[in-house]
């Protein structure tokens, strides 16, 4: 008898991507985030266009991708709100927190969260921690601040290093830079998140407490298991 092999990461992704598609709203426009595992979730999207108005977006990339699959995109500020936000996760606690902005996303990513009732999650079983702070901590920022910023976290016991891309600084979609931060013990990520939004220059930070996941859907060599629902 044969052993089954173990499904790889971008398997797992691609099983909880398609899994998110049951807390699509029939009829509605749903809240996208950004990413690898989002990415799966766009293409499963597509099977089901017909019976969407369509999605607002949280970066160039997954607009980009959005509508080469014919999915309409549609600006946030067109929308009131949404019914559910859709989003992977560079890590996720028992609680819903999360860190992102792994793919320098964060800020939009945080713009439409804040659209959604519902914050459905998407992550392989490798982004579950017991608390924030294994995953370098990705923080938007604007570039003339950024190493009085770095200077902040240094004095916190982090590290912060300049994101970049080809050697240069790399430019998110919103025209400003990423600071990676190692390093950090984030044992309250919410008093943490507000304390670093009140830094002058900073855009936004990829701890998401206040706005944490309603719903975790993880994939797992075992399938697809949800880990909480608020
Ligand atoms: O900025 C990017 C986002 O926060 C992503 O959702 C996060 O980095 C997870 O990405 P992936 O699904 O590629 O691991």
């Amino acid at each position: 008898m044969t052993t089954p092999s173990p499904l790889t990461q971008d398997e797992l992704k691609a099983l909880v991507g398609k899994a998110a598609l049951q807390y699509v709203v029939p009829g509605a426009i749903v809240g996208v985030g950004t990413g690898s595992t989002v990415n799966h979730f766009i293409d499963a999207l597509a099977g089901m266009k017909d019976q969407i108005r369509g999605a607002v977006s949280s970066s160039v990339a997954s607009t980009e991708r959005l509508k080469a699959l014919g999915i309409p995109v549609f600006d946030a500020n067109e929308v009131e709100s949404l019914a559910v936000y859709i989003d992977g996760a560079d890590e996720i606690d028992g609680h819903g927190c999360m860190v992102k902005g792994g793919g320098a996303a964060l800020t939009r990513e945080k713009i439409v969260a804040a659209l959604a009732s519902r914050f459905v999650c998407i992550v392989d079983e490798s982004k579950l921690v017991p608390a924030l702070g294994r995953f370098p901590l990705p923080v938007e920022v604007i570039p003339m601040a950024a190493q009085h910023i770095a200077r902040r976290f240094a004095a916190l016991g982090g590290t912060a290093r300049m994101r970049l891309r080809d050697g240069q600084p790399l430019v998110t979609d919103n025209g400003q830079h990423i600071l990676d931060v190692t390093g950090l013990s984030i044992t309250d990520p919410l008093g943490f998140e507000s304390q670093v939004n009140q830094w002058p220059g900073v855009v936004t930070v990829g701890v998401f407490a206040h706005q944490k996941a309603s719903v975790g859907l993880v994939g797992t060599t075992q399938g697809v298991v949800k880990t909480f629902t608020y």
